[in-house]
C-alpha cells in the first residue's frame, strides 16, 4: 500500500461533491450503493492486456493507474464536481499466472478446468485519486483472497462455461451467481472477489476524511 503525503482531502462526500466511480463494472456499483456513499458512475477504459515477464503486482499497479489516468483524460464537470475518483482493477492469480476475462468459451473452459481442485488467489486493487485536473493518487491498495475450487468434472465445467456466467469476469467465474456452485471455499474479503473490497474501501474513505 502506499499513500500520498497529505492524505486528508478535508471535504466530505455530499450529493453534490459525491465520489465519481470510473468503472462499468455493475458489481462495484451495487457494492458502493450498500455502503452509502454518494456517488456518480462514469466508466473509463484501459488497455488491460497482459505483458510479457510482467507480474501480478506489476499488472495490476500499471492498469490501475491507466484506469485512474483514463477517468482524467475523460475531464468534464462531473470530474470537477466529483469529491475523489475511484476505480480498481480484479485479477485471478494462479501459481503467479495471471487470469483475466476469457476470449472465448473455449478459453473459459480452459481456465475452469485449471482452477478445479485447487486454491487460488483474487486479488482487487483500487485507488482513490483526486478528482482535480492536477490529478495524483491519494491511496491505492490490493486485497487478497483465497478461494478454492471443489473438484469438477469435464461435463461441469464445459456446462459452466457454456452459460456464459463468466465471460466478462476475471477467471471466468462469478462467485455471486451459478458459479456458486464451483466454490467450496472463501478465505478472506468476498466482495473483493465481486470486484471491490467493501471494508477496505470504506477505511480508506474514512482514512482520507471523505465519509464520517
Ligand atoms: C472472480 C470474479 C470476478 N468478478 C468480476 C469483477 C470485475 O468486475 C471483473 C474483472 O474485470 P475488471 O477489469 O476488474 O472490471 P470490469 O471490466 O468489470 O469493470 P471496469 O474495468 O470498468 O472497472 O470480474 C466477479 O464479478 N465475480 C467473481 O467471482
Amino acid at each position: 500500500m502506499t499513500r500520498a503525503e497529505s492524505p486528508v482531502v478535508g471535504q466530505r462526500l455530499s450529493a453534490e461533491r459525491p465520489l465519481l466511480l470510473a468503472s462499468g463494472s455493475p458489481r462495484r456499483r451495487e457494492i458502493l450503493e450498500n455502503l452509502r456513499v454518494p456517488f456518480i458512475v462514469r466508466p473509463a477504459s484501459a488497455d488491460e492486456s497482459t505483458r510479457d515477464g510482467e507480474d501480478a503486482a506489476a499488472y495490476l499497479a500499471r492498469v490501475v493507474l491507466a484506469k485512474l489516468d483514463a477517468a482524467w483524460a475523460a475531464g468534464g464537470s462531473a470530474l470537477e464536481n466529483a469529491g475523489a475518483v475511484l476505480v480498481a482493477d480484479t485479477s485471478v492469480i494462479d501459481e503467479g499466472a495471471i487470469l483475466g476475462k476469457p476470449g472465448s468459451i473455449d478459453e473459459a473452459e480452459a481456465m475452469i478446468a485449471r482452477l478445479a481442485g485447487k486454491t487460488h488467489e483474487v486479488w482487487t486493487r483500487f485507488a482513490i485519486g483526486r478528482a482535480s485536473a492536477a490529478g495524483g493518487t491519494l491511496h491505492e491498495q490490493t486485497v487478497v483472497t483465497r478461494v478454492t475450487f471443489r473438484p469438477l468434472t469435464a461435463a461441469r465445467i464445459r456446462a459452466y462455461a457454456e452459460s456464459g456466467e463468466g465471460m466478462d469476469k476475471a477467471g471466468a467465474y462469478a462467485v455471486q451467481g451459478l458459479g456458486a456452485g464451483l466454490v467450496a471455499r472463501v478465505d478472506g474479503s468476498y466482495s473483493n472477489v465481486v470486484g471491490l473490497p467493501a471494508c477496505e474501501v470504506l477505511v480508506a474513505l474514512e482514512e482520507l476524511g471523505l465519509v464520517p
